[in-house]
């Protein structure tokens, strides 16, 4: 789940680079195995550093300051396609036709068909295996029909139109063309999140606009006037006008419901809906399920979330269950997001590195552990024997999220079936495998119940990994398989090749 932004200043001598670096920092959550910036100076030039690593790593001050222009576009990375090679950092650069930039939050699953049509027809080296490459390059093949010296806005929402008719799969994407301006637009279905906003420019240049892939990096720039970019929808922000159209909609637009279970900041918005308010919600109905499991036998002493995400959740299930709500593991603030990294042994050695179980709150308790979500049960095994080591009497598990039986294709890197915990097992077989005395998840009507409390208008989401149903329709079990033998953990422990690519990333 990568995260995206661009940012176009309306003075042309500031420069966009400190607040795209901002941006990441606040993006950090969404990706930590690489990240990047282009800007875009004088006459059109455009400057590049990106590379493997978390923020604070790539950019260096003298890196930054060599990042010159009012407009730029930046990513932080999670890989779902591809490799993790330091050439597969974002954003990618074209410099045909006009010089293209651009930053991709999603996954597309017709990358074998994109990836031959561009090599046979389109006639477009393709120098890496990520899908984001194939992406810009579909844009820039549409975009260079347009066959003009210089082209205007209507040529870029014809190119989109080429894209959105032969792209599948999700896609949020923050595009900047040298010279000409920034672009943000998501694809039909609006599985993955993409928000705009302007703001008064400090030099009262005019307005200063920003896209993001979520809306607290526009609320913590001072940005207003926050909206969605629709699905479907292509959003121009050039030097002199912002001109949007949507050029496809779907039926039914299904944003990714994971991005409220997980992955978002809780104090962002997306579509609509406050990720805190939902999660929050999603407490409550966590709730009545563990009531109704356990009738008036409730024997459970204190509600203790699983840091970070589950807090919201875990906070209102107590206050449900009129029972106290104590912070039982120490978190590391240092140590990242587990999920997230590559690998299943580095996932776990840093929960055990992240979360510390402090004894005074397990000790002859019977405790109920509450996560967000049981994915590979990387965590949850890990926790609840820490809880037994430091003396815990009985340990309930409950999930805020549905027991997730079914790999993502939209974003998210959980490719194989079989590293899913939940997978071909009832719950009480969870509950064995993760080590608790009884495991309680979410109602998948009741998760989406949760979300759609606060925008009724969203009629559906993705929640594929819930129940195997991929809302794009073109996700077939030979496509799955393909995947899982590209992007199991096991195939990822085959090295890619040794040699480094052509010098499109500068870090090292
Ligand atoms: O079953 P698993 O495969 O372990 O995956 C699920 C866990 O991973 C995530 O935590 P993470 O540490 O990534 O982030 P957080 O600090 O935001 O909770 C999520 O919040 C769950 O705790
Ligand atoms: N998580 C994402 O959005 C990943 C973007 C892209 N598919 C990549 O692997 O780089
Ligand atoms: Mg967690």
């Amino acid at each position: 789940m990568c995260g995206i932004s661009a940012l176009l200043l309306a003075d042309s001598s500031q420069a966009a680079v400190s607040e795209l670096l901002e941006s990441l920092g606040l993006l950090q959550h969404r990706g930590q195995d690489a990240a990047g910036i282009v800007t875009c100076g004088h006459k059109g030039r455009l400057f590049q550093c990106k590379g493997n690593g978390m923020v604070r790593d790539v950019f260096t001050p003298q890196r930054l300051m060599a990042l010159a222009g009012n407009m730029g576009v930046a990513h932080v990375r999670y890989p779902t396609a591809g490799t993790p090679a330091d050439s597969e950092a974002q954003p990618f650069y074209v410099n045909s036709p006009y010089g293209i930039a651009m930053a991709h939050n999603g996954n597309l699953t017709n990358d074998s068909e994109l990836r031959h049509f561009l090599d046979y027809d389109a006639h477009r080296h393709i120098n890496t295996d990520s899908d984001s490459e194939l992406l810009l390059n579909i844009f820039a093949n549409n975009l260079q029909k347009t066959g003009k010296f210089r082209i205007n806005e209507q040529d870029i929402f014809s190119a989109a139109a080429g894209l959105y008719g032969e792209c599948r799969g999700a896609y949020a994407v923050a595009a900047m063309l040298a010279g000409f301006g920034i672009i943000g637009f998501r694809d039909p279905h609006g599985i993955r999140p993409l928000v705009f906003g302007r703001r008064k420019s400090s030099t009262g240049a005019g307005y200063d606009y920003m896209f993001a892939s979520e809306s607290v990096v526009l609320d913590a720039l001072d940005f207003t006037d926050i909206e969605d970019v629709q699905p479907g929808e292509v959003v121009i922000v050039s030097k002199t006008a912002v001109t949007r159209r949507r050029l496809v909609v779907e039926e039914r637009i299904t944003p990714c419901i994971f991005e409220y279970v997980y992955f978002a900041r809780p104090d962002s918005t997306i579509d609509g809906i406050p990720v805190y308010n939902a999660r929050l919600d999603m407490g409550v109905k966590l709730a009545s399920k563990v009531r109704q499991a356990l009738g008036d036998s409730i024997d459970i002493d204190v509600v203790i979330p699983v840091p970070d995400t589950s807090r919201a959740a875990a906070l209102q299930l107590s206050h449900e269950l009129g029972l106290p709500y104590r912070e039982g593991f120490n978190k590391n603030r240092y140590v990242g997001r587990t999920f997230i990294m590559p690998g299943q042994e580095m996932r776990r050695k840093n929960v055990r590195r992240k979360l510390n179980a402090m004894p005074t709150e397990f000790k002859g308790l019977n405790v109920l552990l509450v996560d967000d979500s049981i994915v590979r049960g990387t965590t949850s095994q890990e926790i609840i024997q820490m809880a037994r080591d430091v003396g815990a009497r009985k340990v309930y598990f409950a999930s805020a999220a549905p027991a997730i039986r079914f790999p993502n294709v939209y974003g998210i890197d959980m490719p194989s079936i079989d590293e899913l915990v939940a997978a071909g097992r009832s719950d009480d077989d969870v509950a064995g495998a993760i080590g608790a005395d009884m495991v309680f998840f979410q109602d998948l009507d009741d998760l989406i119940a949760s979300c759609r409390a606060f925008n009724p208008r969203i009629a559906a989401f993705d929640t594929s990994v819930f129940d195997g149903k991929y809302v794009t329709g073109d996700v077939t079990a030979e496509y799955l398989h393909k995947l899982e033998m590209r992007r199991s953990d096991a195939a990822k422990q085959k090295k890619p090749g040794d040699g480094e690519v052509i010098g499109l990333h500068n870090y090292k």
